[in-house]
């Protein structure tokens, strides 16, 4: 056997194969260097083509930051809602449990504004004259031609409302479990009556809650102290305390139904103009399923909850893109309410596409934060703000028409479109019209206001109706991935 020495051992076999020979001739080395040279000519083109293709991949790979803007209750943290069913569905439902408080306090806002406009009426009729109203409502507007038309409630109702009062100190409960005391942070699931979007007087405080990722750390903290484990994998909240807000709502639940649908009720509703059904955060058609023991929210039950935003909230998504590229969006939702759109400003850097939320069905209503001001021309004024922003002149539009389930339902009423936008005249008072209408009025402030030309998008949604906007967003994804690897010379 022959025995190997450390020096045998040490020479590695790549340098003796690429040795010259030892008896190489200087013709033959002068060709095996021009073979060298030539090679690594070759391999250096080779290595900053692949260079170049991983600055461009870098490039696509940037991320796409868009931006939520609109109004308050345009349907933002709605559509954030459906970017979360669609790219994270296991993070989004895992926080149904969270909802449930929302929803809760949803559904006894609700109830609240219905036992506030019985106390109305029964004031009314007990009032000698309309200037002399308790001073429990006294914030609240009135008319002389309203009052005289409300229903006489009758023993039975008013047994039934007296029934529903422990429902005042569930909503504080929940209030409190959503915004720990201490919290600065003021936030509202709020429920305007509509009726205060007719008359020019300011609505009522409504109480207040935090939103953002902030309530539901809190809320989830909560649950965890309450049971121990992880909050995220849990399905249903479980309150030992018999004042607990689900087992009153469902004791409640069956004379809560029968409120609902009392024709007085309805009646008193209506002559208040207080359109439940159409307002955000509205549960009193499923309350048998909502008020059950074990009830979970379902993906519409979340979509349909409503918890205002507070200042910005920041959600980051991976998107596959079918190659072998995945690119990550940063979406961006805000605050609607005017107080709060100065926030908006420092994000408009570096934005590749706004979704601009208008909801159209709001034509009859005014803004909460100012009672003066038609929540359509708000939304028309905020448009042409962000169109015309000289920051923003590279971002692409896209512009969501939205609420278009509840506008048809409104014009379908015999609601006059007309009544509230002049300029409107007279034509058909029907969705169709009505909502072509608006896009064109969008439109062309867009092509008027715009600094540059650049990408501009309109869809009609209703964002509550899952299976359309996914397919909506879908559609605006793919339209920015294209512009974006266009502008990444890779397409
Ligand atoms: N029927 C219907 N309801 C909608 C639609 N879009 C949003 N909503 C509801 O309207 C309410 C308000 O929507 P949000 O997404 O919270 O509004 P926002 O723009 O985030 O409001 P802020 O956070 O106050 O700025 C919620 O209860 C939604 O479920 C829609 O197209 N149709
Ligand atoms: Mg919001």
């Amino acid at each position: 056997m022959t025995a190997i020495t450390r020096r045998d051992a040490d020479i590695d076999p790549l340098t003796v194969a690429m040795a010259p020979p030892p008896n190489e001739s200087e013709e033959d080395r002068q060709a095996r260097l021009a073979a060298e040279h030539a090679a690594k000519v070759r391999s250096d083109a080779i290595d900053e083509e692949l260079n170049r293709q991983r600055q461009a991949e870098k490039r696509a790979l940037k991320q796409v930051k868009v931006l939520l803007l609109g109004q308050s209750e345009s349907g933002k943290s709605t559509t954030l809602k459906n970017f979360q069913l669609m790219h994270s569905p296991k993070a989004f439902r895992a926080e149904r449990a969270l909802w449930k408080a929302v929803i809760q306090l949803n559904i006894v806002r609700s109830i609240r504004l219905i036992l506030d406009s019985m106390t109305e009426a029964q004031e009314a009729h007990s009032s000698p004259s309309p200037s002399t109203y308790s001073t429990s409502s006294s914030s609240r507007p009135t008319s002389p031609l309203v009052e005289k038309e409300y229903p006489r409630l009758s023993p039975d109702l008013l047994k039934l409302k007296m029934r529903l009062s422990p429902l005042l100190s569930v909503e504080e409960a929940l209030t409190r479990t959503l915004a720990p005391s201490g919290s600065s942070e003021l936030e509202a699931t709020r429920l305007i009556p509509l009726r205060y979007a007719s008359r020019s007087n300011t609505p009522p405080k409504e109480p207040s809650v935090y939103a953002g990722a902030l309530w539901k750390g809190a809320l989830g903290r909560l649950m965890n102290s309450d049971r121990g484990g992880d909050a995220d994998d849990r399905e249903e909240v479980v309150w030992d305390d018999p004042k607990d807000p689900g087992l009153v709502l469902h004791a409640c639940a069956a004379d809560m139904t029968q409120l609902w649908n009392d024709t007085t009720v309805r009646k008193l509703l209506e002559v208040q103009r207080l359109r439940l059904e159409e307002m955000a955060g509205f549960f009193l058609d499923s309350l048998d399923r909502v008020t059950a023991p074990k009830y979970v929210p379902s993906d519409g039950d979340i979509l349909r909850a409503r918890l205002k935003t507070l200042g910005v909230s920041e959600h980051r998504f991976k998107l596959k893109t079918g190659n072998m590229m995945s690119h990550e969006w940063t979406v961006f939702d805000v605050g609607g309410q005017r107080s709060l759109r100065a926030a908006w400003v420092p994000y408009f850097d570096d934005v590749e596409a706004i979704i601009f939320l208008a909801p159209i069905s709001c034509f009859d209503q005014v803004l909460q934060e100012d009672p003066s001001v038609n929540r359509l021309e708000d939304s028309i004024l905020l448009w042409k703000a962000i169109i015309s922003n000289p920051l923003l002149k590279h971002t692409s539009m896209i512009l969501f028409l939205n609420k278009c389930d509840i506008m048809k339902a409104k014009l379908a009423s015999g609601i006059q479109f007309s009544k509230y936008v002049i300029s409107y005249g007279d034509r058909p008072n029907n969705f169709e019209a009505a909502s072509n209408y608006l896009r064109k009025k969008f439109s062309g402030i867009h092509k008027q206001c715009s600094p540059k030309s650049r990408s501009y998008y309109c869809h009609f949604t209703s964002v509550i109706d899952t299976s359309s906007t996914l397919h909506i967003l879908q559609n605006v994804q793919d339209v920015l991935l294209r512009s974006n690897l266009e502008q990444s010379s890779l397409v």
